[in-house]
């Protein structure tokens, strides 16, 4: 497989990707270069400078994964990525602290003339009076956007002895107060704030949001520090608004444009401090994001559920330690239903019973989706495009969960029912990661599912599994376990052969065609 790097990231990180696969690092191509080159690769890496555009993804014939070294995916249309099933991840948390003492550098800066009294020291000139500044101390802080960034500055605000109030609908006002944040609307915000600071993602819904009529609700004097996105913040209404003297100050490290257009009006006024985009820039947070991407892509790439995946929905670590362990059985699960189901699946029931039923098993409904749908689709089925796949396929997918259990601590059943039959298999994980299938169409087996397995439910009379087995054997196929499963009903059991290699039509036709028989199909677990 091969990857792109297409933004400078940190070295440690491409190294851990070309342990596992072709590397090319190649930045700063031009969008119709990118488009060019992009259908051979499997994976992208950016940052923010790359513009990952729908004409990029439709371009993009075998790619699988983007990730973003950093936070921000304004830059990728993620939209457009889902829709093909490409993961979208990120890597969220490796320059949170590097974005938050750069927010308090700049405020600092910002209420202290820095900058402005560095340059005059540089052309030569000793001016103390005309950099008179103002304490952090006593001052209202006002953050809108109080996630990990933003919660950050908070705490650091506080240890300068201001007083924080905060504007973020989304977050749970318990968290607030634990952090001694004080949740509040946003005009209550602005009309209060002394320094006023944004954390929030670029969307259709901040967008703008202060524009020429937020600068006319912010107390006189107000000093803004944007270190979150370019595009929040209307340029030209700030540039009037501290021309106007409604806002003292403004310290900007993102910009509508990047690299900043020479003609931003910010870029001729002496009570702004500007930089780059430097936010994420410390050398330990470049290599926290550069190697948590690479870990993503790598997962991603084999086929795991990726945390990090922006166009999934998150799950909190605690979930995930219960639920990560059943991913790899509950995709056998999957494939092992959709090789039994004769027909078009309409339904999927997938009951959960025991501990594992009290979390949000939703990804593990989605593993058996990508495990049922790969073996029939030609498209790469993953995490993220399994339930729109499913659903446009109009299969009816439903959880049942239950903490009663019978014999196992945990234990997921899968049921399909297609337009002629119904199956059904159990799974379960023997200590705390062996993945097992303990029923089929109600027989009780145990069974490991790895590689290829011959199923063949038949009535219960002696000689049927040494019939089966001179048959392999008479082509040349190993046996490489064996057992028979039974049921509650006295009748009929069912024979689950683990086999060293594929059996051949012909050869499938004549067990088929064995008098006592009832079925025979063979599965390949290794082949999605
Ligand atoms: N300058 C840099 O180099 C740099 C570095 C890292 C992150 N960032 C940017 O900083 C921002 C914050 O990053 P983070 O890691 O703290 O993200 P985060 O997701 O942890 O926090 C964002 C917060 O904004 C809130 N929010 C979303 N929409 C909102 C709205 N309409 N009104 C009010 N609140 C809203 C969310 O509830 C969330 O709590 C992002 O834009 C990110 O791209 C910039
Ligand atoms: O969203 C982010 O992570 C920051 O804006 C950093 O962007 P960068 O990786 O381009 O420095």
């Amino acid at each position: 497989m091969r990857i792109l790097v297409a933004d400078p990231v940190s070295a440690e990180g491409v190294k851990l990707l070309e342990q596992h696969f072709e590397v090319d690092v190649r930045h700063k191509l031009p969008p119709e270069e990118l488009i060019r080159v992009i259908p051979a690769y499997d994976a992208l890496v950016v940052r923010s400078e790359t513009k990952v555009t729908k004409a990029v993804i439709d371009a993009a014939a075998n790619l699988k994964v983007i990730g973003r070294a950093g936070v921000g995916v304004d830059n990728i249309d993620v939209e457009a990525a889902t829709k093909r099933g490409i993961i979208v991840l990120n890597a969220p948390e490796g320059n949170t602290v590097a974005a938050t003492e750069h927010t308090m550098a700049m405020m600092l800066a910002l209420a202290r003339n820095i900058p402005q009294a560095h340059a005059t020291m540089k052309a030569g000139e000793w001016q103390r009076s005309k950099f008179m500044g103002v304490e952090l101390r006593g001052k209202t802080l006002g953050i809108l956007g109080l996630g990990r960034i933003g919660a950050g500055v908070a705490k650091r605000a506080m240890a300068m002895e201001m007083t924080v109030l905060a504007y973020d609908p989304f977050i749970n006002a318990d968290n607030a107060k634990a952090l001694g944040v004080e949740l509040v609307e946003l005009d209550e915000v602005l009309a209060a704030a002394d320094f006023l600071t944004l954390h929030l993602p670029l969307t259709a819904d901040t967008r703008g949001l202060l524009g020429q009529d937020a600068f006319k609700r912010m107390k006189r004097g107000v000093r803004i520090i944007n270190c979150a996105r370019g595009g929040i913040i209307d340029e030209g209404a700030l540039a009037q608004a501290l021309q106007d003297g409604i806002v003292a100050g403004a310290a900007i490290d993102v910009f509508e444009k990047e690299p900043i257009d020479p003609n931003n009006p910010l870029l001729g006024l002496n009570n702004v401090v500007l930089t780059p985009h430097l936010g994420a820039s410390t050398a330990e947070a470049q290599v926290g994001v550069a190697v948590d991407v690479a870990r993503g892509i790598i997962a991603a790439l084999r086929g795991e559920p990726v945390t990090t995946a922006v166009n999934l929905a998150p799950i909190p670590p605690h979930v995930l330690e219960v639920i990560q362990p059943y991913f790899k059985v509950a995709e056998k699960m999957g494939c092992l239903a959709v090789h039994l189901a004769d027909g078009r699946i309409s339904v999927v029931d997938v009951e959960y019973n025991g501990d594992i039923s009290e979390v949000d098993t939703r990804l593990v409904t989605t593993a058996v989706l990508k495990g049922m749908l790969n073996p029939i689709l030609q498209e790469k089925v993953n995490y993220v495009n399994a339930p729109g796949i499913a659903k446009a396929r109009g299969i009816k997918v439903k959880e049942i969960k239950s903490k009663e259990t019978a014999n196992f601590a945990n234990l997921i059943t899968v049921r399909v029912r297609t337009d002629k039959t119904a199956h059904m298999v159990a799974g379960t994980l023997f200590g705390k990661t062996e993945g097992r299938i303990v029923m089929i169409d109600g027989y009780r087996v145990d069974v490991e599912p790895e590689g290829w397995l011959l199923i063949g439910p038949h009535i219960d009379k002696p000689g049927m599994v040494g019939k089966v087995g001179t048959i392999l054997g008479e082509h040349n196929i190993n046996i490489a376990g064996m057992q028979v499963g039974r049921t509650e009903q006295a009748g009929t059991n069912i024979m689950v052969m683990a086999v060293e290699s594929d059996i051949p039509t012909p050869v499938m036709l004549r067990i088929k065609a064995v008098d006592g028989i009832l079925g025979a199909k063979l599965v390949n677990f290794n082949a999605g």
